[in-house]
């Protein structure tokens, strides 16, 4: 329909917006896109996945997710340019035809539609959720810290006012149970990649231990790979490796769960800046961000299917 042709992708949006973009998407590409409602947040909003299908039933498939960090606009931003490159790319690009062909994509583009209404409406730098219990003054956890890997572990805070509060429990938020329960019903999900900003990093497992993972050579020669590919377009440099050896020890996080759970290839991006602008990237980078991330995203989908 008019209104996704008519959408700025060079633009930061609404929730609303997007989420009218998503219907629009949906109905503009139904031959290969298709919106699930994986669970309601605190707020009771729609948490919503896009699926990229074409054809066959429970294929091997491939995660995306932007937005679990509320103020990291970049990222959500980056997800939408991300999931039209697909679907423009679907018969012309090899590697995104041949990924198609075989394996299904996920991408969730608002992870924390709670958090993400209250950046636009009351505080543009909030990070976590809304969620609010009986007895504690302060709101919200973080929903990188509320996976069941490593949970409470270093790297995150008991304090309900920290900005890295853990939450009362692994998955005690709807926003982070409805992913769990996609994924772990789904089971046959080969890669996930989470998205964050800012740093310029890609990393993989673990956060919450010092410890390698088993396929840690893999994972870094494969990190590599994708960040130079990423260098290639922009000429932007990131560094890679895990995350406790190359940002700091983090528990409770996302790619730690998917992990242990089965996902051998789980990526964690920082997109741009370095801190210049950091949360408060001009929408001015929005394109170029989303092209070089596209070429590292596209080199992890691409091992994933040949391994
Ligand atoms: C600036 S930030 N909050 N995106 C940094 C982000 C780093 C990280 C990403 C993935 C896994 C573990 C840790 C975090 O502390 O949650
Ligand atoms: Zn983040």
């Amino acid at each position: 329909e008019r209104s996704a042709s008519s959408f700025s992708y060079s633009s930061y949006h609404t929730l609303e917006e997007i989420y009218t973009w998503i219907d629009s998407f949906v109905t503009e590409h139904s031959n290969i896109v298709s919106k699930i409602q994986i669970g309601h947040s605190f707020e009771n909003r729609s948490i919503l996945v896009l699926k990229f299908s074409t054809g066959g039933s429970q294929r091997p498939a491939i995660w995306i997710d932007t937005g679990i960090h509320s103020r990291e606009w970049i990222t959500h931003a980056t997800g939408i340019w991300t999931a039209r490159k697909i679907v423009n790319k679907y018969g012309k690009d090899r590697i995104v035809t041949d990924v198609l062909n075989a394996m299904d994509i996920f991408m969730e583009i608002v992870s924390n539609p709670d958090g993400f209404a209250f950046t636009h409406s009351m505080n543009r730098l909030w990070r976590k959720n809304k969620s609010s219990r009986p007895g504690i003054f302060c709101i919200g956890v973080d929903l990188n810290r509320n996976w069941n890997s490593g949970f409470g572990g270093n790297g995150s805070n008991d304090n309900p006012c920290s900005e890295t509060y853990h939450g009362p429990s692994p998955q005690s938020e709807p926003e982070v149970a409805a992913v769990v329960n996609f994924i772990t019903s789904h089971g046959n999900i080969k890669a996930l990649i989470s998205i964050h900003s800012y740093s310029q990093m890609l990393m993989y497992p673990y956060g919450h231990s010092l410890e390698p993972v088993s396929n840690q050579e893999e994972l870094y020669n494969l990190a590599k790979d994708a960040v130079q590919a990423l260098y290639e377009v922009h000429g932007i440099k990131y560094i890679y490796g895990s995350i406790s050896t190359t940002l700091y020890v983090a528990s409770g996080v996302t790619v730690d769960w998917a992990y242990d759970s089965g996902i051998k290839y789980s990526f964690s991006f920082e997109l741009r800046d370095t801190g210049h602008y950091g949360f408060l990237l001009p929408a001015t980078q929005i394109i170029p961000t989303a092209q070089e991330t596209w070429m590292a995203i596209r080199t992890i989908m691409e091992h994933t299917l040949n391994h």
